[in-house]
């Protein structure tokens, strides 16, 4: 793909709920910005490679504040990166997004220049800036939302493959789960979190997670969203390649350690 304004003014203003608000402020926040993603880059896959097997990959997320918790805690990016990544982390997940998670360039930059591990940036993907924008701060990968993208989902997949970047492609339901596996994502992510409602089930996770390995889907697949304890793992140990873990270690106090006790197995 070349550079120009592929991607760009798509419409995405009928995505409902809280989910709809923070889509419609990220569209705002990069009407203006320049959509060329600039020559291609190869793939790395460092992302990708760091969750697959042998056992549960931990994604560790820093995550400063949320809709539904607000403040969690005033984390120092680098150092909570570390901290995962003694604790066992196999890759970090650091929110970009200002206003909902208390995240910015700088908590990704100083993850990518703390950790060894792979980075992959969390925001609302909405514009192909925020892609080139991952790739220069030294992401490995950017999540790309099919509740958000819908039919776009496949373009952004693309964008982000030219800039050499892993894509973590999150559903929430079959519909989302099927158009997902059309585009051809490597990774796909299944949030047990409604993100128009905020709502938590993990049994999403596994019923999607099913359907995907029946469909002959041989990427890595992620749970997400909702894990507390080892128990709650159950359901998608020997199920999912890796698990993304925000609020209950990003609270803990002790983010070595709350990796560490979360991933024992019970
Ligand atoms: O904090 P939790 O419940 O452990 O969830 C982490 C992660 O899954 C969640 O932050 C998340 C998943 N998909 C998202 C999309 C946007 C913002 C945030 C998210």
């Amino acid at each position: 793909m070349t550079a120009g304004n592929v991607g760009a003014g798509r419409d995405f203003s009928r995505v409902p709920g809280v989910l709809g608000r923070i889509v419609a402020e990220r569209v705002a926040d990069y009407r203006a910005a320049d959509p060329a993603l600039g020559a291609a880059r190869p793939a790395v896959r460092r992302f990708e490679a760091a969750l697959r097997g042998p056992g549960l990959a931990l994604i560790a997320e820093v995550k400063r504040a949320s809709p539904s918790q607000g403040a969690i805690a005033p984390l120092d990016p680098g150092q909570a990166a570390r901290a995962y990544q003694a604790g066992g982390a196999a890759a970090i997940s650091v929110l970009t997004e200002p206003r909902h998670f208390g995240g910015d360039a700088q908590a990704l930059r100083d993850v990518v220049a703390g950790v060894t591990l792979p980075a992959l940036r969390k925001d609302f993907v909405v514009h192909p800036a925020m892609l080139r924008e991952a790739a220069e701060w030294g992401a490995g990968a950017a999540l790309l939302m099919v509740s958000v993208l819908q039919e776009a989902t496949g373009e952004f997949l693309a964008m982000a493959h030219h800039l050499g970047l892993d894509a973590l492609v999150e559903v929430h339901d079959e519909r989302e789960l099927d158009l997902a596996l059309a585009t051809g994502a490597r990774i796909i992510g299944v949030n047990n979190r409604d993100l128009k409602t905020l709502h938590i089930d993990l049994g999403v996770s596994p019923r999607l997670i099913r359907r995907a390995r029946e469909a002959g889907f041989d990427g890595v697949l992620v749970a997400e969203s909702g894990y507390r304890t080892p128990a709650d793992l159950a359901g998608v140990r020997g199920l999912a390649d890796a698990v993304l873990v925000g609020t209950s270690l990003a609270g803990s106090g002790d983010l070595q350690r709350a990796a560490r006790d979360l991933m024992a197995q019970p």
